[in-house]
Parts: structure tokens; sequence; C-alpha cells
């Protein structure tokens, strides 16, 4: 399946690149018809335009077609769902769903929906370890965090799984196995969005606020666009408005966040290029001396204007001389206390970046003699690839504008 979009077609609709002809999408556009939806703004379409205004709002998905708990409870599973002890989460209730309606098929009043799904996801869960390894800090012990989240809810959902065996001809072991589990927790993961459902007993106190919404969750993110996304209690459907306008045959973005590319891969298994919200972490290891302050300097990072605001000044207040100890709070509101104070942490920036850069570019080379010899690995690495790339646009740019500061002050 080919990754869609949606664009904006107001009036007549000439995209080359339209996929509304794609069987799936007719049979999506028709189910959701019959649950009221109909789309005159957007088409699906394969991508890499009259204007939408700003303002208006560009998709109203009717309650019918969303997907939340409230839909699990009023169908076959909620039964079981209220009987079991201690309850479940609202999480593994989706999940439940899912793998039971994509197991059922031709059965499933879901399945337009499901036939457009993903068959296979790019978040960390899903990568191959060796590809795990290649990530950047902290990413790589998020991942682990990650995959560890995925199995723990596995283990622990289990025996749930096995109350349902009424349901299945097949052996619950086999319809609800890790890897079922896997997609469906990526599918809630990356397309899922926030509604707030009020508490209820049968499930566990973690929040409810998914919504799985239909052809709304065709959208892709862009981290320089506006909008406004909530559900409307007065209309009852989920709405979306833009903040920005959106041209004809153009891709019609959303934001899901002021995510860098580290928190894009970890929860939606994609890297933003020139994602303004990027930046490079100082691992540990290299900021080793500024543990005694870290508690207060967290985030350290270079990003495309040089080292953050933060990152400078840990490195000033630790490169104050025994004399200057006392300053310590000018540093902090960005008074410079001397020259030698400011070359020191000029200098350890500079060294840090370098190291960062260093470090990039061996996995760099990594990546590209696993491309060689991982052919099966082809696209995690490339992921991988493009991360450690704009990694090292942005520390190239910082230490450019570190060697620039740094003139300044000799
Ligand atoms: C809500 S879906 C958006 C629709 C998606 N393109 C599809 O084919 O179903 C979220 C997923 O779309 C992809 N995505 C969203 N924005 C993207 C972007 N700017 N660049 C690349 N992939 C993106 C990621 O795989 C993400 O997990």
């Amino acid at each position: 399946r080919v990754a869609a979009v949606l664009v904006c077609i107001r009036k007549k609709n000439r995209s080359t690149l339209n996929q509304s002809h794609i069987l799936e999408y007719i049979q999506l556009r028709k189910w959701l018809k019959e649950r009221g939806f109909d789309d005159r703004n957007l088409r699906p379409a394969q991508f890499s335009g009259n204007t939408l205004l700003a303002g208006e709002v560009i998709i109203s998905l009717p309650e019918k077609c969303l997907l939340t708990t409230g839909t699990i409870l009023s169908s076959y599973l909620g039964e079981n769902i209220a009987k079991w002890k201690p309850p479940i989460s609202p999480l593994i209730a989706l999940c439940t769903f899912l793998i039971a309606e994509k197991y059922a098929g031709e059965q499933s009043v879901w399945k337009p929906y499901l036939d457009v799904l993903p068959k296979t996801y790019t978040c960390p869960v899903c990568l191959d370890q060796e590809v795990v390894r290649l990530l950047p800090e902290p990413l790589r012990r998020k991942a682990q965090e990650q995959r560890t989240v995925v199995q723990e809810l596995y283990t622990s959902s289990k025996s749930f799984f096995s109350s349902l065996q009424s349901w299945f001809t097949e052996t619950v072991e086999t319809v609800f196995n890790y890897d079922a589990l896997q997609w469906a927790w990526c599918t809630i993961n990356t397309r899922t969005v926030y509604m707030k459902h009020s508490q209820r007993e049968c499930f566990s106190r973690e929040p409810d606020v998914y919504a799985l919404a239909p052809y709304l969750d065709l959208l892709n993110h862009s981290p320089n666009v506006q909008v406004k996304a909530a559900f409307n209690e007065q209309t009852r459907c989920y709405e979306i408005r833009t903040e920005s306008h959106c041209r004809r045959h153009e891709e019609l973005f959303i934001c899901y966040g002021p995510h860098d590319n580290q928190r894009l891969l970890l929860e939606y298994g994609f890297v933003a290029i020139n994602n303004p919200q990027s930046g490079v972490y100082v691992s540990a290891a290299h900021a080793f001396y500024l543990l005694v302050i870290f508690d207060t300097f967290r985030n350290l990072t270079f990003g495309r204007d040089g080292p953050s605001w933060r990152l400078l000044t840990a490195l000033k207040l630790l490169c104050l001389g025994t004399d200057e100890f006392t300053y310590w709070k000018k540093v902090l509101l960005g008074d410079i206390i001397s020259a030698r104070n400011e070359e020191r942490s000029l200098n350890i920036a500079a060294k840090i970046c370098f190291s960062l850069i260093e470090e990039t570019q061996h996995v760099l080379h990594q990546i590209s003699q696993m491309k060689k010899d991982k052919v099966n690995l082809e696209n995690q690495l490339a992921l991988v690839e493009v991360l450690r790339l704009e990694d090292l646009t942005i520390l190239q740019t910082s230490a450019e504008i570190l060697y620039n500061l740094h003139t300044a002050v000799t």
C-alpha cells in the first residue's frame, strides 16, 4: 500500500496523483457516506492549488464514523470487558477490537477502514534490534522502553484474550499473537486523535483519550502549520479547522504537536526534513561533568541556531574560575562574566559538537555498510539514515556558529 495523504481539491480535481479511484478508497468513502460523512474539500492522493481559507472547517467527521471505547463497549466484546477483573485499560480494549475485527475480515463492518490501514509500521518497537542500536541517544533508550512496554502489555493481556475464545474458531493464541498486538498498538499510537472520554468502571484508571478517525487519519504532519482539532459537542462531529491557508492540489497538513525528530520517530515512525523543532541531544557521556547541574539543565541541545541557551549557560557555569563562583546568578541572567569564561565555554561546546559530528558520521558509515549486507533491513536503515543526516546538518550548522562566536570573543 502506498502511503496516502489528503490534498485540497476545492472545485475540480485535476491532480494526476489522485488516489480516490483506488478501490479501497472508493469503499472507504462509500462506508463513510453511509455514516453521514460526505467530503467535498479533500481527496486521498499519493504525494511526496483554490485556497481553503484559514479558519474554515476542513473535515467534520460524524461521531458514527469514530472508533472509540464506546464503540467497543456496544459491540459483542462489551460484555466480556464489563465482566473482566481487574479491568483492562482503554488502550488494550482498542487493540483487542482492532485485532478481532481484522481477523473477522469480510464479516467486519469496519472492513473498509481496516483495508486502508498500513500493514506494517516503522515505530521503534517494529525495528530490528540491529537498527535500534544505530539510533542516537536518548531515542535508543526510549526505543528499548517502547519495546518493553508493548511486550509487557502483551504478557499481561494474555489471560483476557483467553476469555474471548468463544468468539473464535481458531485458538486465541493464534489470533491475538504478539505481532497482531504490535500492529494494533502502532495503529493506535500513530493514528488516533485526542478525544477525552469520561472514566468508566469497566476500564482501568489509564486515561481514555483515543479515537480512531477514518479518513481524517490520512492527514500528514507538518511542523509549520496550525490547525485546531476537537470533538464539537454541538454538531457531534470531530472537526479540524485550518489556521493557515491551503491551496488547491496541495497536500493538506495538520500538526501532530511541537515534536522534534526523535519524538516523531518514536511516536509516529517517521522523520521530518528541516524540522525546526529538532535538536541533537548531548549524551550523558559527553555531559558527565555536567551531572551536578543536570537536574536543572535538562534537554541540552544543539539546534539550527547553534548550541541552546541552556547548554551554553550550563557550560558557562562549569567554566567559572574559582574567583568567579559568586557570579553564578549573573550567568543565569545571561550576563557575560569574563572573556576567559566565554572562550572556555565555547571551546567545550565546540568539542562536544565535534564529538557528536564524529559519532554521527561513524554511524552513517555503518549504515552504508549495513545497507549492502542487510538488504532486508533497507527501509529501516533508510529511516535511521534520514534522522542521522538531519542531525549532521544541525551539528555542522552549530559548529559553524560556534566558530563565529569564538572568533568574535578572541
Ligand atoms: C495519521 S497517519 C497519516 C496518513 C498516512 N500517510 C497514511 O498513509 O495512512 C500518520 C502516519 O503518517 C506518516 N506521516 C505523517 N506525516 C508525515 C510526514 N510529514 N512525512 C512522512 N511521513 C508522515 C507516518 O508514517 C505516520 O505514522
